[in-house]
């Protein structure tokens, strides 16, 4: 991975959130769609609908991940660790996240967080994606990854990522980012510090999916703690 990770962190400081442009072969997102349909790999398909989360599906990959899934998860995890846990210290919180990503796992089994949480996700015309957090446990990561599977423009319309910052006694800011087939989005799962006057404050982080107006759309999650269920 050929990635100015110092930039990137920079950006994750200032946004909490940092895109990269083609990370995925056009070969592999295809690839990744057209395994979506095939009956194993995955532990938990879930009908959006069904938990009033949207409209849409989604599956979560079973352990051993896709070997690529697998190699993207570990390699970028310990470029995302010094940001997490500078974001801790300027909070003032205890938690501090372990250099590797097998390391987080240990953490999370000993939490009875054993179920992988990597997922790809599908909508179709009219489907969306409510403002949710990605918290599957005690033991958390406060960033995660998406790759879009699919083109913004020609595979499908509206869809847009848009993630929510909400600050103590104001209302919620949206951001909204439309990144093309291939590329990597790296955002904060749950909270984020924010310089302020008085130093820094803690801004809440939410994630959705806008209405798709036409065609499909697919993305990959890749989040780094484990589930318990
Ligand atoms: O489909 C998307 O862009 C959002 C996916 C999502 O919620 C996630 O990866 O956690
Ligand atoms: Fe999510």
């Amino acid at each position: 991975m050929n990635t100015d990770w110092p930039a990137v962190a920079r950006q994750l400081h200032e946004k909490g959130y940092a895109s990269l442009p083609h990370l995925l072969s056009d070969a592999l997102c295809e690839s990744l769609k057209q395994g979506y349909a095939a009956p194993h790999g995955y532990r938990k398909t879930v009908v959006m609908e069904r938990h009033r989360f949207g409209l849409g599906e989604y599956k979560y990959f079973h352990y051993p991940l896709p070997a690529a899934l697998q190699t993207v998860r570990e390699e970028v995890y310990p470029h995302l660790v010094p940001v997490a846990n500078a974001w801790m210290e300027v909070l003032h919180l205890p938690d501090r996240f372990p250099a590797s990503l097998d390391a987080l796992l240990e953490q999370c089994r000993a939490h009875d967080q054993h179920k992988a949480t990597p997922l790809i996700l599908k909508y179709g015309a009219g489907g969306f994606n409510t403002l949710h957090q990605d918290l599957y446990g005690e033991v958390y990561f406060p960033l995660q990854l998406v790759f879009f599977l699919s083109a913004a423009g020609s595979d499908y319309t509206g869809g847009e990522f848009v993630l929510t910052q909400q600050t103590p006694r104001a209302q919620s800011k949206a951001i909204v980012l439309t990144p093309d087939k291939g590329d990597m989005l790296i955002f904060t799962t749950n909270f984020r510090p924010v310089k302020g006057s008085k130093g820094y404050y803690r801004a809440s982080m939410r994630h959705g999916v806008s209405e798709v107006h036409r065609g499909e759309r697919y993305t990959l999650g890749v989040i780094f703690h484990d589930a318990v269920s």
